[in-house]
C-alpha cells in the first residue's frame, strides 16, 4: 500500500459511503473518465458493392463492401470516434501460402484506406500489419515445413506496410509477434518518406482463445493450422510482456497496445507504470461475443455492461481501447 493511504480515519469519523450518497458526488470524485475520444472502432470489410454480411458469431457486427464501409466512417465522424481499424475478408482464391495479396497496392485494405481517407480525411485509418487475413495456412507470418518464418515474414510486412502508406494509413499496427519489425517498418517507412505514418505495436498480444470471432469474420478459421503458440505470447506470463513492449518501444514503437483486454488488465497495468507511453487494449472479439451473447439472452444488459467494461480499461491504464462496441458507446457517451 503506498504511504498516503496510512492516514486513513477510523469509522464512524470516516463513512466511505458519504461521497457516494449522490450522483453529483459520485461524478466529482470519480477517479476516471471514458470518452468518445478513448475509441477506435474495428471494421470488417469485404468485396463487392452495396453488401452487408452479418458475423454469426458476433451478433450487431457486420462486414462491409468499401462502399458502405465509408458510410461507416461518416458515422464514426459524425460520433466524434477518432480512428477506425480496417479488417479485411480476403476472398479464398487470393489467398496464398506467400501471402503476395497482402502487398497488392489494390487490395482490398488499400482501397479502403484510400476510399475512406477520400471521404473522411481527418479521421485517423489503423491498419493491421499481418499476413493472416492473405495466408492459406492462416498464420501471421511465412510458414515452411510447419515452421512460421521469422525475417522472411518481416520482409513481406515490410510491402505490406509500405503499400498500406502509401494508401493513406496513418497508424500501422503490426499484429503479428514477429521479432524486430517495428525496427524494420520504421526504417522502411522513413526511407521512403513516410516519417509521419504512426506505429501501434500488438506489442504484448496473447496466444488466446478469444480470437476464434474474429477469426470465423475474416475467415481465416478454417484455414488455420495449427495454433499460433511460437509467435505469441503464453497467456501465463507477464515479465515476458514487459520484455516485448520495452523492444518495440526502443525499435521505434509510438504506441502499444495489449491483446486480449479484459483477462489481462494486469499487463496493461504494469505496461503503464514502468513506460508511461501512449497504451492501448483490443477488448477482442470474444470479449465482445460473451457480452453480446449474454445481453441477448437477458442475462446482462448490453449498455452497462459495455461502458463498464470500457470504464475498466481507463483505470487500468489504458489511454484508448480498440472495441466492437465503440459506436454504440459513443452514442450512450453522447446521450444520442
Ligand atoms: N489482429 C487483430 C485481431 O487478431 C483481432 C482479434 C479479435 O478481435 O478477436
Amino acid at each position: 500500500m503506498s504511504p498516503r493511504f496510512t492516514t486513513l480515519g477510523a469509522y464512524p469519523t470516516t463513512r466511505m459511503r458519504r461521497n457516494r450518497r449522490s450522483d453529483w458526488s459520485r461524478r466529482l470524485v470519480a477517479e476516471t473518465r471514458l470518452s468518445v475520444d478513448d475509441l477506435i472502432w474495428p471494421v470488417f470489410v469485404q468485396d463487392g458493392s452495396g453488401s452487408r454480411t452479418p458475423v454469426g458469431s458476433m451478433p450487431g457486427v457486420d462486414r462491409l463492401s468499401v462502399d458502405l464501409f465509408v458510410e461507416a466512417v461518416k458515422q464514426a465522424r459524425d460520433l466524434g470516434i477518432p480512428a477506425i481499424a480496417i479488417f479485411p475478408e480476403v476472398d479464398a482464391a487470393r489467398k496464398t501460402s506467400d501471402a503476395r495479396e497482402a502487398y497488392n497496392p489494390d487490395n482490398l485494405v488499400c482501397r479502403a484506406i484510400r476510399a475512406a481517407k477520400k471521404a473522411v480525411p481527418g479521421i485517423g485509418i489503423v491498419c493491421d500489419v499481418a499476413l493472416d487475413p492473405f495466408n492459406a495456412d492462416g498464420h501471421d507470418g511465412i510458414v515452411r515445413d510447419g515452421e512460421i518464418l521469422n525475417d522472411e515474414s518481416v520482409e513481406v510486412m515490410v510491402r505490406q506496410a509500405l503499400v498500406q502508406s502509401e494508401a493513406g494509413c496513418d497508424v500501422l499496427s503490426p499484429s503479428d509477434m514477429m521479432d524486430g519489425r517495428i525496427g524494420a517498418f520504421r526504417k522502411a517507412l522513413d526511407r521512403a518518406g513516410h516519417q509521419h505514418v504512426q506505429i501501434m505495436s500488438y506489442a504484448a498480444k496473447y496466444a488466446s482463445s478469444f480470437y476464434n470471432p474474429f477469426r470465423d469474420a475474416i475467415g481465416s478459421l478454417g484455414a488455420l493450422k495449427g495454433d499460433k503458440k511460437t509467435y505469441q505470447m503464453d497467456p501465463a506470463n507477464s515479465d515476458e510482456a514487459m520484455r516485448e513492449v520495452g523492444h518495440d518501444i526502443a525499435e521505434g514503437a509510438d504506441m502499444v497496445m495489449v491483446k486480449p483486454g479484459l483477462p489481462y488488465l494486469d499487463i496493461v497495468r504494469r505496461v503503464k507504470d514502468a513506460f508511461g507511453v501512449p497504451t492501448y487494449a483490443y477488448q477482442v472479439s470474444g470479449e465482445y461475443a460473451m457480452l453480446r451473447a449474454a445481453a441477448d439472452h437477458g442475462w446482462l444488459v448490453w449498455d452497462k455492461v459495455l461502458l463498464e467494461t470500457l470504464a475498466c480499461f481507463k483505470r487500468a491504464g489504458c489511454d484508448g481501447i480498440l472495441t466492437y462496441g465503440a459506436v454504440d458507446a459513443a452514442r450512450l457517451l453522447r446521450g444520442k
